[in-house]
């Protein structure tokens, strides 16, 4: 980017503005401890129609907070039997991703700044725990972690995220339309995408 080249909003900060306001739990978010499921079954991060995906698994958790699991495979290496770091930025993309739930909000990741902490084998099982910290309009704050060795074991990776909140338009214009037209013709996809629309 040149010096003379505007900031974009892309230089937006990952620190909520002093006037964004606590995140509240949608009151038809599923129960702490009930598995989420996949929002889209060719999901990279959690789709079990993704052979070489991560599958990660999240369940809801108590206030505006999910926790998930993913096991590093063979396919997810980066360097000789460790996991690729944009792999572990995936999971953590989509365990925050999968907040969305807890608010029923349909979002996209803007941002996403993540620390690699410690190396992650293949055969880790990472476990990750995220939370949304603001909202702002339709800014949604977020942080996670992943913990290896156990879910009390140290972090080996954490991420801040800013989410964008778009309706469902957002897919169906920007989508292929091979994959749009067999995600409309799948009416849990489709109920679950606009219940989570008119439900703000
Ligand atoms: C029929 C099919 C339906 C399918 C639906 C399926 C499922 C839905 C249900 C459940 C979903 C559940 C779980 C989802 C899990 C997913 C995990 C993975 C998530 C991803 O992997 S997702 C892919 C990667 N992601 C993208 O592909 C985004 C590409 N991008 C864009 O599409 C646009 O860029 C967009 C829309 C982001 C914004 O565009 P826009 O025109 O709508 O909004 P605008 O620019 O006006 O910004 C409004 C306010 O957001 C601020 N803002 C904007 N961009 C920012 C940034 N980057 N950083 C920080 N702040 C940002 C501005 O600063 C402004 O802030 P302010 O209001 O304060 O001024």
């Amino acid at each position: 980017m040149s010096a003379a080249e505007p900031q974009t909003k892309q230089t937006t900060q990952l620190t909520p503005p002093a006037d964004a306001t606590a995140p509240v739990r949608h009151p038809e978010a599923p129960a702490p401890g009930e598995l989420l499921g996949a929002h889209y079954d060719r999901c990279f991060g959690c789709g079990g129609e993704q052979p070489h995906g991560l599958h990660l698994e999240a369940r809801a958790g108590e206030g505006v907070r999910v926790s998930a699991e993913f096991t590093v495979k063979e396919a997810h290496q980066g360097a000789p039997g460790l996991a690729h770091g944009g792999v572990l930025a995936t999971a953590l993309d989509e365990t925050l991703g999968s907040l969305n739930w807890m608010l029923h909000a349909i979002a996209v990741t803007g941002r996403l700044e993540t620390d690699f902490l410690r190396p992650v084998p293949v055969g880790t099982v990472l476990h990750l725990d995220a939370e949304v910290t603001a909202v702002h309009g339709r800014k949604i704050y977020s942080r996670a972690e992943g913990r290896i060795g156990g879910p009390d074991g140290p972090v080996a990776v954490r991420a801040q995220a800013v989410f964008i909140e778009v309706k469902v338009e957002h897919f169906i214009d920007n989508g292929r339309p091979e994959e749009i037209r067999a995600a409309m013709a799948d009416p849990d996809q489709l109920r679950r995408a606009r219940a989570f629309e008119v439900n703000p």
